[in-house]
């Protein structure tokens, strides 16, 4: 497993604002596979990835990344095990305006003091379709261009696992489209793991495998998924709700 959660539960707040976020919820990412995680609106989605990434604690349970489970880190192996082995995408870009599209996909590198894999990194631009535009700045480029200087950003440092939180959700469909291509494509033909936050049964159906939450729990799992089945199963589950 590149990543898991077991038995996580997280709770935000007490007394009357208590919410349970996560309720007991066992999970592993397995490496080289892309996973999608879907759920209604406040199922914990967002929460499990921030705890299974060391973003963020869970209240009890474990949360693992490769062998590590991060409860037992100190902040400063933290910080280490996440900039060293875990790879984030986000909804809004989070490009360094200053800095050009090749500094930008190298940064995570330069701070970490680490001299970049020329050929590896080469590959990645390849792979994102960018190689002219190098030297640009990120206001220059559309924003599924900018998306994909991310995903670059987000893989250069060969992490365990890549965490991407609604990846598509500041683009439109086409670009959309380009953005989840380029993960699947990083999964199977660069043996690269994905965990994808979605609310977007087109979105899942890029991955190899759907995970479902409702109510901080996992309530189905959904191998080579289609967005019919996928959209079919959410409509289910809000209606049970
Ligand atoms: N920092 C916080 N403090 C208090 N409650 C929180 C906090 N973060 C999340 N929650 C609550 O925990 C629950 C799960 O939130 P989470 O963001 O994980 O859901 P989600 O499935 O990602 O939702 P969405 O699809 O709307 O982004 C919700 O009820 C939310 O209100």
């Amino acid at each position: 497993m590149a990543a898991r959660v077991e038995h996580a539960v997280k709770v935000y707040g007490s007394g009357d604002t208590e919410v349970r976020a996560l309720d007991g919820v066992s999970v592993g990412f397995q490496a080289g596979r892309f996973t999608a995680i879907m759920g209604p609106s406040g199922s914990g989605k967002s929460t499990l990835m921030h705890c299974a990434a060391g973003l963020d604690t869970l209240t009890s349970g474990s949360a693992h990344i490769g062998d590590s489970e991060l409860s037992g880190l100190d902040d400063r192996r933290l910080t280490l095990l996440r900039r060293d082995r875990v790879g984030f995408v986000f909804q809004a870009f989070n490009l360094v305006p200053t800095l050009t599209v090749a500094e930008n996909i190298t940064l995570p590198l330069d701070l970490a003091g680490c001299t970049a894999d020329r050929e590896w990194v080469d590959t990645l631009i390849e792979t994102v379709g960018l190689r002219d535009r190098l030297r640009h700045r990120p206001a220059q480029l559309s924003g599924g261009q900018q998306q994909r200087v991310a995903v670059a950003r987000a893989f250069a440092g060969r992490p365990d696992v890549v965490f991407a939180d609604e990846p598509t959700g500041n683009l439109d469909s086409r670009s959309g489209e380009e953005v989840l291509n380029l993960l699947g494509r990083a999964v199977r033909q660069m043996d690269r793991t994905v965990v994808m936050v979605t609310h977007d049964p087109v979105a899942a159906a890029h991955a190899d495998e759907v995970v479902f939450l409702a109510d901080g729990r996992l309530v189905d799992r959904m191998e080579s998924p289609t967005a019919e089945a996928v959209l079919d199963r959410m409509k289910a589950f809000e209606v049970r709700s």
